[in-house]
C-alpha cells in the first residue's frame, strides 16, 4: 500500500462489527503472554498466520487453541482486551462491537461470569483513559465506543449454549448497554444449528441482538434454511448462501427480504480457503446487489490484518472509488447494535470528517 493511500485508509473512520477477542490479539501482545508464560513453549508462527500463506479452516481453528493456552486468566484478558480496543481505535476504528466465548478456567480460578466482567472491565477503563487523554490533549476521541456480544460457541452444544444466554442476558440488563448481543461461532463443521434453536430463540425473546454465522462452509444450508426463520439481526461470513456457490435462491430471498446485513472478512476467508481468492470474494455479489455489507476483520491477530486494510483491499480489488469506500464505512453505522443517539453521534461524526477526509 503506497503511503498516501495507507493514510486514507487509516484516517476513514471505521465501525467494526465483527471481531472475536482472542483472534485479535497483536504480535506485540502475543510476544507479552509468551515471555508470561514460557513454560508453554509457544512461538509467534503458532499464533498467527501470515497474509500470504493459506490454511485449512481446520488448521485455522487449532491456533484458537494455542491462544487460549496463552489467555487464560483473568488478568490476561483484561490485558488484551485492552491491548486489542486500543489497537482498533489507533486503525481509526470509531465503533467497535467485539465478542468472545465466555471461559472457565479452575487452575486460574476464571469463571465465565469473570470473564464477562473483566472484558466490561477492560472498555471501562479504555473509556475512562480515552477520557482523560481527551482531556488532557483536546484531541479528538482517542478510543473507540464499545459495545459486547457474548459468543456461543457452537462446538459445546445446546445445554452450554442455553447457559450462555442466561448469562448474557444478565449482563444485558447490568451493563448499562455495553452488552447487547449473541454471537454463534466456532467450528463450523461441527454439530447442527436445529439443536441451537432453543437458546437461540430464547436470546432472541430477551432482547439480546443475534450475530449469527451462517453458510460459512457449503454444507451449511439446510441449518441457514432454518436459521435465518429466527431471523438474526446480522449474518457473518454467510459465504455460500447464493446458488452459485451451492447455495439457493430461498436463502438469498430470505436475507434481503429481511434486509439482514452480512458481516465479510476478506483476508480471514482467503487464508482459510473458504473463498479462492480476494477477486472470487462474495462480497461482489452482496455489493453489487446493493445489499448492506460490512467489511470486518474477523481475526486481525491470527489473520495478520487490520481494518484499514481490509477496506482498502476491497476498494483494489472491487475498484471502489474514494467515495464509495466512505458510504461503504458509513452504512455501517446503520448495522451496528447501538442505540439511536449513539448512531446519530456517528453519523455526526462521520458528516464532520466527511470534507477533511475526502478531499
Ligand atoms: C475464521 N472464522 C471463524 N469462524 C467461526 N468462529 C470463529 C472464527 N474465528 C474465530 N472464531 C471463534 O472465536 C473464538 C476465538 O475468540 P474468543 O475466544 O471467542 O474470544 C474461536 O475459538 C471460535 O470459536
Amino acid at each position: 500500500m503506497d503511503t498516501e493511500s495507507a493514510l486514507f485508509y487509516r484516517q476513514l473512520p471505521k465501525v467494526e462489527l465483527h471481531a472475536h477477542l482472542n483472534g485479535s490479539v497483536s504480535s506485540e501482545t502475543m510476544d507479552l503472554l509468551m515471555k508470561r508464560k514460557p513454560h508453554l513453549n509457544i512461538e509467534r508462527g503458532m499464533t498467527a498466520i501470515l497474509r500470504e500463506q493459506r490454511r485449512s479452516l481446520d488448521e485455522c481453528f487449532q491456533v484458537f487453541k494455542v491462544i487460549h493456552q496463552l489467555v487464560d486468566s483473568g488478568e490476561d484478558i483484561l490485558l488484551v482486551a485492552k491491548a486489542v480496543i486500543q489497537e482498533f481505535a489507533a486503525d481509526g476504528v470509531k465503533y467497535l462491537e467485539l465478542r468472545s466465548t465466555p471461559r472457565e478456567v479452575t487452575e486460574t480460578g476464571l469463571t465465565k461470569q469473570i470473564y464477562i466482567e473483566t472484558v466490561l472491565e477492560a472498555i471501562r477503563q479504555c473509556k475512562q483513559e480515552g477520557v482523560d487523554i481527551d482531556v488532557r490533549h483536546t484531541g479528538g476521541i482517542s478510543t473507540c465506543l464499545n459495545r459486547f456480544l457474548v459468543a456461543v460457541d457452537r462446538r459445546h452444544g445446546p445445554e452450554v449454549a442455553m447457559e450462555t444466554v442466561k448469562l448474557a442476558e444478565d449482563f444485558m440488563l447490568c451493563s448499562g448497554g455495553t452488552v447487547v448481543g449473541l454471537d454463534l461461532s466456532g467450528d463450523p463443521t461441527v454439530g447442527h444449528g436445529k439443536t441451537l434453536l432453543p437458546a437461540l430463540q430464547k436470546a432472541k425473546n430477551c432482547g439480546l441482538k443475534l450475530a449469527l454465522h451462517l453458510s460459512e462452509v457449503p454444507s451449511q444450508r439446510d441449518e441457514s434454511e432454518l436459521l435465518l426463520n429466527l431471523p438474526p439481526d446480522r449474518i457473518g461470513h454467510g459465504t455460500f448462501l447464493h446458488p452459485e456457490v451451492g447455495g439457493s435462491d430461498s436463502l438469498v430471498d430470505k436475507v434481503c427480504k429481511q434486509n439482514i446485513p452480512i458481516e465479510m472478512c476478506l483476508t480471514s476467508n482467503v487464508i482459510g480457503q473458504t473463498v479462492p481468492s480476494y477477486d472470487k470474494h462474495h462480497f461482489q455479489y452482496w455489493y453489487n446487489r446493493g445489499h448492506p455489507c460490512v467489511l470486518c476483520t474477523d481475526d486481525k491477530g491470527v489473520f495478520s490484518t487490520d481494518l484499514s486494510q481490509e477496506y482498502q483491499l476491497a476498494a483494489s480489488t472491487f475498484k471502489l472509488s474514494a467515495e464509495d469506500v466512505w458510504n461503504l464505512s458509513q452504512q455501517a453505522i446503520g448495522c451496528t447494535f447501538a442505540p439511536e443517539p449513539i448512531k446519530q453521534k456517528l453519523e455526526k461524526m462521520w458528516a464532520e470528517l466527511k470534507q477533511q477526509i475526502l478531499q
